[in-house]
């Protein structure tokens, strides 16, 4: 098993945790109020503003050519791809990048923000790496599952659902695996077990994110 492999099994029950929350739930099931999801679509857009700016740093620790263009694809993703339905859903609550810019992040936000930029300032390649990856690899493997069962096909969401679920994703998910691997697959095991800590740190931040939205309106 390589070390991704093993860093992604081992993963597992957080990501079905996240799937387990009530906000997946209710988005799976449509039955997720619009306030609810525009609250998720305002954090998310802080969320993913900051966590571009930790490619800075990412790109700044690279070694070859190449490993700037597998961080140039993850970031062409989050800021192209990824915005374009995120930046349909502002516009539908009439609002654009720039109303964000005035909104502060909620606390569970800050927090993984916080995680992501302190690994930035006094992490290597690897530990970036490893705080950065589970955003793009949780969202693929959560939604996938989604997809998979057939109340999905139904929900207001599914645009929103079928985009993460989409095959060319899960392809380039696959494809900054094999960078991972050959970036950290050679690490010794106390520099792997630290990466892998990294990464499930992430995962968690992950979960406090799904809760996030659906908590702060219940209490
Ligand atoms: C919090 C969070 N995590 C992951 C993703 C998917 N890139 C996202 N949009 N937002």
């Amino acid at each position: 098993m390589s070390f991704m492999e093993g860093i992604l099994k081992q993963n597992k029950p957080v990501w079905d945790k996240c799937i387990a929350t009530t906000f997946v739930q209710e988005m799976k099931e449509g039955k997720l109020p619009i306030e609810d999801f525009k609250e998720y679509m305002v954090q998310d857009s802080i969320y993913l503003k900051n966590y571009a700016r930790v490619y800075g740093k990412a790109i700044y620790h690279a070694e070859t050519l190449r490993e700037i263009q597998l961080y140039y694809s993850i970031l062409s993703f989050v800021t192209d791809t990824e915005s374009a339905i995120r930046l349909n859903y502002l516009r539908q609550f009439g609002m654009t990048d720039d109303d964000i810019e005035f909104i502060a992040p909620l606390p569970e936000n800050q927090n993984y923000i916080d995680f992501l930029f302190e690994t930035a300032k006094r992490g290597n390649g690897c530990e970036i790496l490893m705080a950065v990856l589970p955003c793009m690899l949780s969202y693929s493997y959560i939604f996938r599952k989604l997809a998979e069962e057939p109340e999905s096909l139904k929900s207001r969401y599914w645009d929103f659902i079928s985009d993460y679920a989409d095959d060319r994703y899960a392809d380039s998910c696959k494809e900054w695996c094999d960078f991972a691997d050959k970036k950290c697959g050679s690490l010794s095991e106390a520099e792997q077990k630290k990466l892998e800590s990294i990464f499930e740190r992430a995962g968690y931040l992950e979960l406090d994110f799904w809760n996030m939205a659906y908590q702060r309106k219940k209490a």
